[in-house]
């Protein structure tokens, strides 16, 4: 029996679940010949109660995570978190995050050590319902075109709002359930779903795509109200926060905005805090996946999938390796809202 000794950046929403999951996976981990141990927990406050955390693994010291075969990553932001993770990988570390901003934001710092395999991040994109591994399976298609609600927060607001309660109040209940990022803004701001799509589209088209050119073409939801949301719908359409990846003017573009659907389109159909995704390839056509796309529970079932992927030998998620080249087709008109 092999030991992973797992060192744990972050023990809030994910970690927490991550923690409760990896107990309830140690005999399965077990019968593939490995017995995960936590060896340090890094967090802001030890004081907090933490079940199920041994509080001697506890610190808030950068310096004293221990020394581990796999570094877990939970924490969120780009600053600390991308120093940490870029430090383990650097010492050839196995990384697995959750963290879409960094993965967006410091892509120039993390893309070779992604390309070796070593940064596992099915969590960061739809949560716990796999996209990434199945973008990557896609590699022997043509993308055409790819559309999706990437952001669980977003589509859980504007469900609220068609249920007439106050914006306040549907976000405050976003960020109860935990699905909210520490700073909603990333959410409402169309931000998260941008970092998203950026991930995406380095998987899918071009290993380059420019985290910039995302943000610039990002807006979010703040400017809805109750009355827009009953306009669409009188005139049998929804309104959603939807990132999509086309081919535009010569070039892959990346865009983020509230959308009018009609109420029949497949990425309409999802209610509460789903996510979706269309994607049209030349050679299968049109692909749909829809699933859970925020939560502790369902975000740490994916980060501990991917220790499952890492211990069973596969390597992390690699970026296309080349940009793929400009199909000329028409692309789904959506209409901004
Ligand atoms: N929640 C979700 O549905 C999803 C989240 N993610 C991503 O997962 C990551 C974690 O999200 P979530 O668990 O919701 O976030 P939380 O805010 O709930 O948890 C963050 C954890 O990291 C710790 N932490 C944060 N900053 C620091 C710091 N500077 N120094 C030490 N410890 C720190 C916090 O410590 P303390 O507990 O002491 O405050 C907390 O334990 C983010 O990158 C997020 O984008 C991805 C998919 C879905
Ligand atoms: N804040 C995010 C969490 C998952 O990535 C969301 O609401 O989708």
């Amino acid at each position: 029996m092999e030991t992973v000794r797992i060192a744990l950046l972050g023990a809030g929403t994910v970690g927490g679940c991550l923690v409760e999951l990896l107990g309830a996976h140690r005999g399965r981990l077990e019968a593939f010949g490995y017995r995960p141990e936590l060896v340090s927990v890094l967090v802001r406050d030890a004081g907090k109660p933490r079940p199920g955390i041994p509080p001697h693994l506890l610190t808030t010291d950068p310096a004293a995570i221990a020394e581990a075969d796999v570094l877990i990553e939970v924490m969120g932001g780009t600053k600390l978190a991308g120093e940490l993770v870029l430090r383990a990988l650097e010492a050839d570390t196995p990384v697995i995050t959750a963290n879409k901003a960094l993965l967006a934001e410091r892509w120039g710092e993390l893309r070779g050590y992604a390309e070796a395999g070593l940064l596992y991040y099915e969590a960061s994109v739809m949560a716990g319902t796999p996209v990434i591994g199945a973008l990557q399976s896609l590699w022997g298609n043509r993308l055409l075109e790819l559309h999706g609600i990437l952001n669980g927060t977003c589509n859980y607001i504007l469900g609220r709002l068609e249920a007439g309660i106050p914006y306040a109040q549907a976000l405050k209940e976003a960020q109860d359930k935990g699905y909210a990022e520490a700073d909603p803004t990333l959410d409402v701001g169309g931000f998260d779903a941008a970092h998203k799509l950026t991930v995406l589209s380095r998987l899918t088209v071009d290993p380059d795509f420019a985290w910039e050119e995302v943000r610039a073409n990002t807006r979010g939801i703040e400017h809805l109200t109750p009355e827009l949301l009953d306009e669409a719908r009188a005139n049998g359409q929804v309104i959603r926060l939807v990132a999509s990846l086309f081919p535009e003017g010569g070039r892959w573009v990346g865009k983020v905005r509230p959308v009018r659907l009609p109420a029949s389109h497949p990425l309409a159909l999802m209610g509460s805090v789903r996510n979706a995704m269309v994607c049209r390839t030349q050679e299968v056509g049109e692909l749909v996946f829809s699933g859970a796309g925020a939560g502790g529970h369902v975000t740490a079932s994916a980060v501990l999938g991917d220790l499952y992927r890492l211990v069973s030998g596969q390597p992390g998620h690699l970026p296309i390796p080349n940009a793929l080249p400009l199909p000329d087709i028409r692309v789904e008109a959506l209409e901004e809202a």
